[in-house]
């Protein structure tokens, strides 16, 4: 469903991408994992033809670049780390916003615009929050909404950037709950960096490891989420236990520098 080969981003004078290739399948969850810096944000807007980049993007079998942006937007919805939201708008209006490659030019939204709207801002608690000003929420509800948005454009791909960095605890489950239920229901291809390894590996069919923007390791969480590879590219020293499913969980070795 989605294939970069050779691809590369050079953001001024730094190469912060070199020579990543990936292929997601229709139905997989490949989570990018990597320390700060490491290009995994670069990799997703490189995916999304947000940054200037070389090599090739191919989306549902064709190249990005010969895609129109209404046309890549119905195959694939991305929710950035950072978005800037306009102060007045209201949570409603926003996540519409998801349904705007549906929306011919002059036209307005239809009833089923407003309807997979409204459903996902309740699937995602944010029923009771439709009409509040983005203005005025917290991180962890701006970035449900940011999800919402991306949710409500229905695309068969899914890039999400860090989509539980400022959720509590039951919000990051509810969320990467509800991308894996969609995932499995309607087969939806899921690409998400995570900070939170053990997340990463519970959740994810595959990992990819960036580092330095290079891809240094792809495989089965097991194969990745290894002490030698965390240690190394982390610079961290940890211990890996497995956890539900036989899926490895990090743990972080005090004492160490
Ligand atoms: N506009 C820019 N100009 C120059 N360098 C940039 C620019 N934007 C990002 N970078 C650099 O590119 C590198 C990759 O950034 P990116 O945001 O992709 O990393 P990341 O792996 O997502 O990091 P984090 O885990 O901190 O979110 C970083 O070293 C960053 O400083």
């Amino acid at each position: 469903m989605i294939e970069t080969s050779a691809l590369s981003v050079r953001l001024g004078e730094r190469e912060v991408l070199t020579d990543v290739d990936l292929s997601v399948r229709r139905g997989e969850w490949l989570a990018i994992i990597g320390p700060n810096g490491a290009g995994k944000s670069t990799l997703l807007k490189a995916i999304m033809g947000v940054v200037a980049h070389r090599g090739d993007v191919m989306v549902g079998g064709r190249a990005a670049r010969t895609l129109r942006p209404r046309d890549r937007a119905r195959l694939v919805a991305y929710a950035p780390q950072t978005p800037s939201l306009p102060p007045d708008m209201t949570v409603y209006e926003y996540a519409l916003l998801g349904r705007t490659p549906y929306i011919s030019y002059l036209g307005r939204e239809s009833r089923h615009d407003r309807e997979v709207t409204g459903s996902v801002l309740e699937r995602l608690d944010l029923a009771e929050f439709a009409e509040r000003r983005l203005g005025e929420l917290s991180g962890g509800e701006r970035q449900r909404v940011v999800l919402a948005r991306a949710l409500a454009q229905q695309a068969p791909a899914l890039l999400l950037d860090e989509p539980t960095t400022a959720l509590d605890l039951g919000h990051q489950q509810q969320v990467l709950e509800l991308v894996d239920r969609l995932r499995l229901a309607d087969e939806l291809t899921v690409v998400t960096t995570l900070h939170d390894l053990t997340l990463a590996g519970q959740y994810a069919d595959r990992l990819l490891l960036l580092a330095d923007g290079r891809a240094v390791a792809a495989g089965q969480p097991g194969q990745v989420l290894t002490e030698a590879l965390v240690g190394t590219h982390f610079d961290a020293r940890v211990e890996i236990s497995l956890g539900p499913g036989g899926r490895p969980v990090v743990h972080l070795v005090r004492g160490s520098s």
